[in-house]
């Protein structure tokens, strides 16, 4: 039987992203948020999720916007998972979210449940740190639309950040030539460093979109963001650059 551990499944609207080609921004999604992930972001929103040995439950919504949750023992059943969206759909829902933590660090589950509701009518949209190409490649296909972390050294990552931004775009170049929807998404600090910017433009240059994404709580100056941007835009052309803001955290919404 296919077993995932999970952090919790809820329909919102999709909160980040902005007006990019590839994004879902404003989207009704189904989350489905998995447990654990191999990075350490030090500015990470989702930090209680990352060590998977420490999530004994999932939880799940009762019904859209109630704030109130079910619990149930990790690791979840696929049956049990797929009930829950099913109960969750107010059929209004583009596209189901994979996030989490990092959904493709158990990517036969993952594929399993992405290829199940495809079956079912759905749209696969997948969050990820892109960290594992070869993970990636096993649901390219199955993938309607992603977006792709690119890790920024400020986030202090990983140990060898540079490798690990060069494995996040072979994981877009997978998505691409595979036909999805895929853009790009840098989350900015105030340590982040314009060289480092022109180095993941000249990356993305000809390959996908990019969304420019402050840290929150937000710190960094409009003058530094404006920075970004345009160093961002010279390489990329002014089409491919965008802000994204984290907007579900303003509506206080999942
Ligand atoms: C929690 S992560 C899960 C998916 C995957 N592990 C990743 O990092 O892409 C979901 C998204 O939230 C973003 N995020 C997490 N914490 C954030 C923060 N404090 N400010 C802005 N974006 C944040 C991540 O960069 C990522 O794009
Ligand atoms: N509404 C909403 N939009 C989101 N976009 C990315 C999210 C994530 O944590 O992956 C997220 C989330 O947690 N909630
Ligand atoms: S990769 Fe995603 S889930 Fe993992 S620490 Fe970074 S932001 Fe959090
Ligand atoms: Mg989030």
């Amino acid at each position: 039987m296919v077993k995932l551990v999970l952090a919790e499944i809820f329909n919102s609207w999709q909160g980040e992203g902005g007006s990019l080609p590839g994004s879902t921004f404003g989207r009704r999604q189904i989350f489905v948020r998995f447990a654990g992930c191999d990075l350490r972001c030090k500015w990470c929103d989702s930090r209680e999720y990352i060590d998977a040995s420490g999530v004994s439950h999932w939880r799940y919504e009762v019904e859209p916007f109630t704030g109130k949750f079910e619990y149930r023992q990790n690791p979840a059943n696929l049956e049990d998972v797929i009930k829950v969206i099913l109960h969750l759909d107010t059929g209004d829902i583009h596209s189901i979210s994979y996030t989490g933590g990092e959904p493709t660090l158990q990517i036969q589950a993952l594929k399993t449940l992405m290829t199940k509701m495809k079956e079912l009518g759905f749209d696969n949209f997948l969050e990820t740190h892109g960290g594992l190409p070869e993970a990636i490649r096993k649901v390219a296909n199955i993938t309607d639309y992603a977006s792709v972390d690119i890790k920024d050294e400020s986030a202090k990552a990983a140990k060898n950040w540079r490798d690990l931004v060069l494995r996040e775009i072979e994981s877009i170049r997978i998505l691409k030539k595979a036909g999805v929807e895929v853009y790009a998404k840098l989350v900015v600090t105030n340590e982040t460093k314009l060289e480092n910017v022109r180095w993941y433009a000249e990356l993305l240059k000809g390959l996908a979109p990019l969304a420019i994404q402050p840290k929150e709580p937000i710190d960094i100056s409009i003058a530094r963001l404006m920075d970004i941007y345009r160093v961002a835009a010279e390489i990329l052309g002014k089409k491919n650059v965008g802000l994204s803001f984290q907007v579900h955290k303003y509506l206080n919404v999942l």
